[in-house]
């Protein structure tokens, strides 16, 4: 299989504070993995600098292609829709932004496969959270990337908000498009990911598919997994 990215011995520390600490993390041709682990883990931090946002101090990271910041699309905790704008408007200042062209019946059939074309007209910031999310979804796919890395994409959605999330990563996949994506639930990420990165302390603990993670470690679930590994 391809790697799109081939991280070795990455760390980051904070002050005196080593929040990220000497992890590889490697990512599939079209694979879809799932980052977990507690809060203060240093996930955030590890796709910070995967993106090439957030500098490690030390350990390399390969990537399949040199320019990779134009061919991954991100999702950050909050992406910052333009103010003022319609969700159409939004759409066609990112794609400006990306050096795309986007056509009428494009951001149509874009917005429709996001469930979003009866809120074409409306301000994207007036959006519920679970549009907004589904918006900002659309944006990273607009320069069609090979990888899509997405930080917390369902937090704070309701069941059915937090399925769609879910449809969305593996239609996703099934376009051949890989994605990384954190989460706390962890029954999305049974339900979604092709493998588990679990992270606890700045280290990963565990690197696998659910499935095999589980049967390693006799646990009836992932989330008893979690608990037994991060306590
Ligand atoms: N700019 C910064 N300066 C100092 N400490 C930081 C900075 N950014 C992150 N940290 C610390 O690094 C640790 C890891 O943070 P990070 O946001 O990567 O964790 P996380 O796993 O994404 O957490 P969560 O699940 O709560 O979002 C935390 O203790 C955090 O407080």
């Amino acid at each position: 299989m391809k790697k799109l990215i081939n991280a070795s011995q990455l760390m980051k520390s904070y002050k005196t504070r080593c929040v990220v600490d000497h992890i590889d993390v490697d990512i599939n041709e079209g694979e879809i993995v799932a980052l977990v682990g507690t809060n203060g883990a240093g996930k955030t931090t590890t796709i910070g600098m995967l993106l090439g946002i957030i500098p490690q101090d030390s350990g390399t990271i390969k990537y399949w292609t040199s320019d990779y910041k134009k061919e991954i699309g991100t999702q950050l905790q909050t992406t910052p829709f333009f103010e003022g704008y319609s969700v159409e408007d939004n759409l066609k200042l990112f794609a400006a932004f990306y050096g795309v062209s986007l056509t009428k019946m494009l951001i149509d059939e874009k917005l429709a496969a996001f469930d979003l074309l009866q809120v074409k007209k409306m301000p994207a910031i007036k959006l519920s959270l679970g549009q907004q999310k589904r918006l900002a979804i659309i944006v990273t796919t607009l320069h069609n990337p090979k990888l899509v890395i997405l930080d917390e994409p369902s937090a704070g959605l309701d069941p059915r908000g937090q399925r769609e999330i879910q449809q969305i990563i593996k239609r996703l996949k099934d376009s051949g498009v890989a994605v990384l994506f954190s989460s706390h639930d962890m029954l999305e990420v049974m339900n979604v990911a092709d493998r588990v990165l679990m992270m606890h302390h700045g280290k990963i603990i565990a690197n696998g598919s659910p499935d095999s993670l589980m049967e390693h470690y006799q646990t009836q679930n992932l989330e008893e997994l979690f608990f037994e590994l991060t306590m």
